[in-house]
């Protein structure tokens, strides 16, 4: 193969572009003399520092990126799969051809004063947008207080510093990724904060017909995460979960090999909570994301999740 130049579409957020660096080394190391150049994009996700669901949700963070993939400005996007939407195809013409290893998919307190969660004062202010964070910390701490923060993790940590919020709750990876770890307080436990579907997933997504960016693409994938990704990923289509539904979970690969998935639904206040873990082989991560997505159905996730508005 004759390596070229390959164009990557990316968000502009110091997040995003750190996680389209390690796309480049592992490239590198893969096809040696490949030429790579980075297509960063500010989204209307990125623009609009109001509620999502005003943009028509998680997709606003990706249209803009996969217009650069569709109009050839780029060869191959990067997403984090946690902001793709569930309830809808991907753009016709395009297919997430890899997922990267994944990273860390826990949620973290970061807390100035280095108090952990059940040690925060009632009416501490939270900074957070999550529906799914809310909701959670609604069940198990009602007596702190939620405030909303959208813009990318960096400008967060700013709000953070300036004394805007008490703390804020971020994803551990993404933290890991712009190389601030050292702001984490406490990193909390899956049964405290459940992730959400794709949690620390990174994608590469590329036009159907490009033979070449699915060959370079497919050199970085790794199975188990395309496995763990698939079984959530089917899991929020069958739920079709908006981004104002507060649905976390997360597939893992058992000891044995086996596949397990745990999922939750919650009412907004995460005083109603709907909760499904199942297992299956390694090679159906389909049936087992319906499978479960159907116990939690039967459960009652349809009413809990159409009461939301979106
Ligand atoms: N929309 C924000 C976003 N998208 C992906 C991550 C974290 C990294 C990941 O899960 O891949 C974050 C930040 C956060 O949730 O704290």
């Amino acid at each position: 193969m004759t390596p070229r130049m390959l164009k990557i579409a990316t968000r502009s957020s110091p997040m995003a572009l750190a996680q389209v660096e390690r796309v480049r080394v592992e490239l590198d190391a893969a096809f040696p003399g490949l030429r790579v150049e980075v297509v960063p994009i500010t989204t209307s996700g990125d623009r609009h520092l109001g509620p999502l669901s005003q943009l028509g949700g998680k997709g606003a963070f990706t249209k803009e990126v996969d217009a650069a993939l569709l109009d050839g400005r780029a060869d191959m996007a990067v997403h984090c799969m946690k902001d793709v939407p569930g309830d809808r195809p991907v753009p016709a013409g395009t297919v997430f051809a890899a997922y990267l290893k994944r990273d860390d998919i826990h949620d973290a307190l970061l807390h100035p004063g280095g108090r952990r969660l059940e040690e925060l004062a009632a009416g501490t202010r939270i900074g957070t947008s999550s529906v799914r964070r809310v909701a959670q910390l609604g069940r198990l701490y009602p007596e702190l207080e939620c405030v909303p923060v959208r813009g990318n993790a960096n400008s967060r940590l700013a709000r953070l510093e300036a004394g805007d919020v008490d703390a804020l709750l971020l994803a551990v990876s993404g933290l890991e990724r712009i190389g601030r770890s050292d702001a984490v307080t406490q990193v909390l436990d899956l049964e405290t904060m459940c992730p959400p579907v794709g949690a620390g997933v990174l994608g590469l997504q590329v036009r159907e017909g490009d033979e070449q960016a699915h060959r370079y693409a497919a050199e970085l994938a790794d199975v188990g995460t395309w496995r763990q990704t698939t079984a959530e990923r089917t899991l929020l289509h069958v739920l079709q979960g908006h981004c104002n539904s507060p649905i976390a979970g997360y597939a893992y690969t058992e000891p044995d090999g086996r596949l397990s998935l745990r999922a939750r639904v919650f009412s907004p206040d995460g005083k109603t909570i709907l909760d499904a873990h199942e297992w299956a082989d390694a090679t159906q991560p389909e049936v087992l994301g319906t499978s479960v997505a159907l116990t939690l159905l039967r459960l009652g996730a349809r009413q809990v999740i159409d009461a939301i508005p979106h």
